[in-house]
């Protein structure tokens, strides 16, 4: 005789098979919808008009087809909401059934089979709880392995929480977030993932907050911002598409690493629009010298943008000469006075000084239009306003008073001339920074100069006078706690009527400029009144190891929530070691026993040592630049960590990393957080004051 509870069990197993059965169908309906869209690209070219739109067409049924290549190691839905009422959508659908997941899928019908996350119905999945069930009566989510449905569990929000964690069929029984934990601490193969199934509701109302609403969210480590940052990219794009695919999204990463890293989880968002761009690449300049670290401080301060305003607009100069045109038989001239009196005008409106510039010379065209009116019978034409206001003495007159420039002279000109520089610092920079921004042996001409990277944020604002750049709807920056105010004023520019979402840790701030306050920052992105919102939860960093690192915060001079972590999972050891590379080799050795990726953590002094004693110890490794991973370890150095991470980080000797630059203790804060599962610190010296308590481990 069968027992109740093995009734119950073969129901859930039965409901399982069900389960697999419509994903079985869910994926030959895709598989239809692609057959679809590669027919139409077929007869598409053939059957449009013009071949710009032929060519529109083919760019979004590429896309379209791509986007619906299907991948058959991820199921194509990873929950299911059951709902008292028909979601009010769409009032021809009456259903109260929902699959999740990352795409809509339909059937030959226009049926939805599974909707996408990003769907307004989907809200619910992410949102709903026991104390707000949303309309929501049973939440499923899936366990998954290799594309194939391996559990489901319930939640009965309906049942307001006194059961909400039920039914749960597979090997994922077992508590009520059994699926949701193990998927958080999968071990980490590839570069990040995207979240979609496991989003938390606090992260979903980032993700998901209007398109008009700027956000700063300051997050420890591992609490999801580049994460929110994507996926919060990936739900703008769903659901302002065609607003979007005009003016864009921009995604700003603090470097190329970073930006590839990221890059790579886009596409699974289903989102392959916006652009991702470093902001040392936002003005792209042939780096051929490096700054003294004062010299460097300088150049990223607000004030350098005063500098540069006074540089550029003092070059407007009062009239000379008159300007004389040839009409018919007569020449007719406006006067020195009566041009100088259009330069203030065309000044006074203007908002950047190239349109200044083009402005001026209508005016000074329209001036010589009117001159020849009141003396002719005949009005000149059109055809001539346009031709005088590019003739040769309108041109000659303009460069006179308004003369063209570019970033490169401007600033040459700029750093190269004492008297230039001392016209334009007055009373904002003093004498010993003068010197600092002299060059000791400047170039002869623009194209010689052999610019520094922090010369970029100068010649990105002059840029921004002369003329106003691409401006975005929305721009994402992650890791903003390391802006400088120049680079933020860089940023500005681009958003200037657009929303912003900003992400950082101000313990993790390590450039010189690092912000103290998010006001700061915020102020110089010209968005004060964006909200701050905390992240507190991580989901990367083991309890153990963020409870580690941890230590170091209260040496960090900073006002901040304590990160805490979702992970129990993880282990920490301390390692003293007399050869600290051949240590650490051991330690990745090791490691590779274990499923995962492994980064060797190191300070930037030891780097060329750490390679030469991987390779004695004859393991693959790559460096944070290869585009496809040839082995499992990775070799980092600590000023490139930020961001990444691991399954398994071996950190080597932290008190060099602290001892290596200013902002010692913000690095190996970063260090010491890279890490999903486990982390052995490598050390020779003793270790910072702050981590001594677990020496001994
Ligand atoms: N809701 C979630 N479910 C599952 N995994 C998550 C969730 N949120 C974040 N993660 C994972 O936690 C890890 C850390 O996320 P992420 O890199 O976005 O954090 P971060 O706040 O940007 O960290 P850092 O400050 O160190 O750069 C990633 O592997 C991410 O996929």
């Amino acid at each position: 005789m069968k027992t109740p509870g093995t009734d119950a069990q073969t129901a859930l197993v039965d409901e399982l098979e069900d389960e697999r059965r419509y994903l079985a169908d869910a994926r030959a309906a895709l598989g239809r919808m692609r057959d679809r869209a590669e027919a139409l690209l077929e007869v598409g070219a053939g059957t449009v008009g013009d071949a710009y739109a032929a060519e529109r067409l083919g760019v979004a049924l590429v896309r379209r087809v791509r986007e619906l290549t299907v991948d058959d190691d991820t199921p194509l839905f990873f929950g299911r909401l059951d709902l008292a009422e028909p979601a009010d959508d769409d009032p021809d659908d009456d259903s109260t059934r929902f699959y999740v997941g990352r795409r809509h899928v339909t059937d030959d019908v226009s049926h939805p089979l599974v909707l996408d996350w990003r769907a307004p119905v989907s809200r619910a999945f992410y949102r709903a709880s026991a104390r707000e069930p949303q309309g929501v009566v049973t939440r499923r989510r899936f366990g998954s392995s290799g594309g194939a449905l391996t559990s489901f569990e319930d939640e009965h929000l309906d049942r307001a929480g006194a059961d909400a964690g039920a039914g749960a069929a597979g090997d994922g029984a077992g508590g009520p977030s059994s699926i949701l934990t193990a998927e958080i601490e999968r071990a980490r193969v590839g570069p990040m993932r995207d979240i979609v199934a496991t989003i938390q509701p606090e992260q979903d109302e980032l993700v998901r907050a209007d398109l008009s609403v700027s956000l700063c969210v300051q997050g420890g480590p591992g609490t999801g911002k580049t994460a929110v940052g994507l996926h919060r990219a990936a739900y703008l794009f769903y659901t302002h598409r065609q607003r979007l695919q005009h003016a864009g999204v921009l995604i700003v990463g603090p470097n190329r690493t970073l930006i590839r890293y990221i890059a790579q989880v886009l596409p699974s968002l289903g989102e392959l629009d916006a652009e991702q761009v470093s902001v040392g690449d936002l003005y792209p300049l042939d780096v051929r010298a490096t700054d003294a670290p004062d010299v460097a401080v300088l150049k990223h301060d607000a004030r350098m943008a005063a500098v540069l305003h006074r540089a550029l607009w003092s070059r407007i100069t009062p009239a000379a000469a008159p300007v004389t045109v040839p009409h018919g038989s007569y020449r007719y001239t406006l006067s020195p006075d009566a041009l100088d009196e259009l330069v203030a005008e065309a000044r006074a409106q203007a908002t950047t000084y190239g349109g200044g510039r083009e402005r001026l010379r209508s005016r000074i065209a329209a001036a010589l239009m009117r001159t020849v009116e009141n003396r002719s019978a005949e009005a000149p034409s059109e055809s001539w306003f346009r031709s005088t206001s590019r003739s040769r003495p309108v041109t000659q007159a303009l460069d006179a008073v308004w003369p063209p420039t570019t970033p490169e002279a401007l600033v040459h000109g700029l750093l190269s001339d004492r008297a230039a520089l001392a016209a334009a610092v007055d009373g904002v920079l003093d004498e010993a920074e003068q010197e600092l921004l002299l060059w000791t042996r400047p170039a002869r001409s623009p194209r010689a100069v052999r610019w520094s990277e922090h010369d970029a944020v100068l010649l990105d604002e002059v840029a921004g006078l002369l003329n106003r750049p691409r401006a975005y709807s929305h721009l994402i920056v992650d890791e903003a706690q390391d802006l400088s105010p120049m680079q933020c004023r860089a940023l500005a520019r681009r958003s200037t009527h657009g929303s912003v979402t900003v992400l950082g840790d101000l313990a993790q701030g390590t450039t010189p400029w690092a912000a103290p306050s998010w006001h700061h920052t915020l102020g110089h992105l010209g968005k004060a009144d964006a909200q701050v919102v905390p992240l507190t939860t991580g989901f990367r960093v083991p309890r153990v190891v963020m409870e580690y690192a941890n230590g170091l915060v209260p040496s960090l001079g900073l006002d901040l929530p304590v990160t805490s972590s979702l992970r129990r999972d993880g282990s920490l050891r301390v390692r003293q070691a007399d050869d600290l590379v051949a240590g650490a080799a051991e330690e990745c050795r090791a490691a590779l026993a274990f499923e995962g990726s492994v980064g060797l953590i190191v300070p930037d002094s030891l780097v060329e040592d750490a390679a030469a004693a991987l390779d004695a110890a004859g393991l693959a490794w790559d460096g944070t630049d290869a585009e496809v991973p040839t082995g499992r370890v990775t070799l980092v150095p600590a000023s490139l960590a930020k961001g990444l991470e691991y399954d398994h980080v071996v950190a080597v000797e932290p008190a060099r990393v602290v001892a290596e630059e200013a902002r010692g203790l913000h690095r190996l804060y970063v260090v010491l957080t890279r890490a999903v599962s486990r982390l052995v610190v490598v050390r020779h010296e003793p270790l910072p004051e702050a981590l001594r308590s677990r020496d001994a481990a």
